[in-house]
């Protein structure tokens, strides 16, 4: 669906020549939901803007829909947008137009009638969950409620894609669960591709399939969430894993100092999640175990558990065996 084959992106400023993206291959896939997450400056909003043709490319091709941009002229380019919808952090709406107004605005400007856009604008309303909002001003709706409106009027031309430039961070926590289920439901039921880039791994998590991290330009890290979030290899990738888990790794460093034993990380994803392994391998193997650290969640539908064990006992490689015979992923860490 998007394809970046060798794209690089450089800004002139003030004479100079600033890299905003080296060098990066990626795919995105029709229908699937891709996180790109990256500290600020990182060159996540570059990347973005390059999908529907706000930026051009200093070198390299990147295709969209099946077409490459670089052959679009001004008409192709505009008939690319309508089919890349984009939402903002900061909503973007017209304070001047009501709710439905803003949502048929985009229709309005491809020359739809009135009376369409209108009826194309409530379907939408009522998609989002606003229809008693449909008269009020922006001024007069809660953040949530604003960006609801912004995913509504990014759907009215009926898109194929639909970016999302931090689309959450400017909501509270309950807001953004429910601005990512909403986006979860849109990509389900309308098949739609969705590429949202964040600086939080945990919005990653609840709602993408894939991911790739950027750092300074650099596409350091790519792959399924549930790959990436529970064995992120590259350390920027660890620090954003960690931010999300709300580890304090300096304190974590200092208890796992003072307990005994050698230390085991066990990932359980999908069933074994919900197993008794930890018992009855104790049971068995005669192993004892300290519990460090341990979440239990879910990557998107996918519940995981991830558990910091130190182990005592004579029989730590039997232990591992079993867990990992279980379909447990097993990784000793080094002290
Ligand atoms: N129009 C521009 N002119 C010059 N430099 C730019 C321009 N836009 C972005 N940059 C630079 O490119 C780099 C990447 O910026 P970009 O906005 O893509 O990063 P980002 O990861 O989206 O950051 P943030 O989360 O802060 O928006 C930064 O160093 C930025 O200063």
């Amino acid at each position: 669906m998007i394809r970046f084959e060798g794209v690089h992106k450089s800004y002139s400023a003030a004479g100079r020549e600033a890299v905003a993206l080296h060098p990066l291959d990626l795919e995105i896939r029709a229908g699937e939901v891709f996180g790109i997450v990256g500290h600020s400056g990182a060159g996540k909003s570059t990347l973005l803007r390059l999908i529907n043709g706000l930026e051009t490319p200093s070198g390299g091709v990147l295709t969209v829909d099946g077409q490459r941009l670089d052959t679009l002229d001004g008409d192709g380019l505009r008939a690319l947008r309508r089919r890349v919808g984009m939402i903002f952090q900061h909503f973007n709406l017209l304070s001047a137009k009501t709710v439905i107004d803003n949502i048929a605005f985009p229709l309005r400007l491809a020359g739809v009638s009135k009376a369409k856009a209108h009826a194309r604008a409530q379907e939408l309303l009522v998609r989002v969950g606003l229809e008693a909002h449909r008269d009020k001003y922006p001024a007069q709706l809660s953040g949530g409620q604003k960006q609801r409106v912004g995913v509504a009027r990014a759907l009215a031309t009926e898109p194929k894609i639909l970016l999302c430039d931090e689309a959450t961070s400017a909501l509270d926590p309950q807001t953004t669960a429910s601005v990512l289920q909403l986006l979860d439901g849109i990509n389900r039921e309308l098949g739609l591709t969705i590429v949202l880039i964040t600086h939080e791994m945990d919005v990653v998590r609840r709602v993408c399939d894939r991911v790739a991290v950027l750092d300074a330009g650099h596409l350091v890290e790519s792959g399924p969430v549930s790959e990436v979030f529970l064995h992120p290899q590259h350390a920027t990738t660890r620090r954003f894993v960690a931010e999300s888990d709300d580890v304090d790794e300096a304190a974590q460093h200092d208890d796992i100092a003072h307990v005994e034993g050698r230390l085991l990380r066990l990932t359980f994803t999908g069933e074994a999640t919900w197993q008794p392994l930890l018992g009855r391998v104790s049971r068995e193997t005669g192993i004892d175990y300290t519990i460090l650290s341990g979440r239990i969640d879910r990557i998107k539908r996918l519940p995981y558990g991830q558990l910091t064990l130190a182990v005592t006992g004579d029989h730590f490689d039997t232990a591992a065996q079993r867990f990992a015979d279980a379909g447990v992923h097993v990784e000793e860490i080094a002290r």
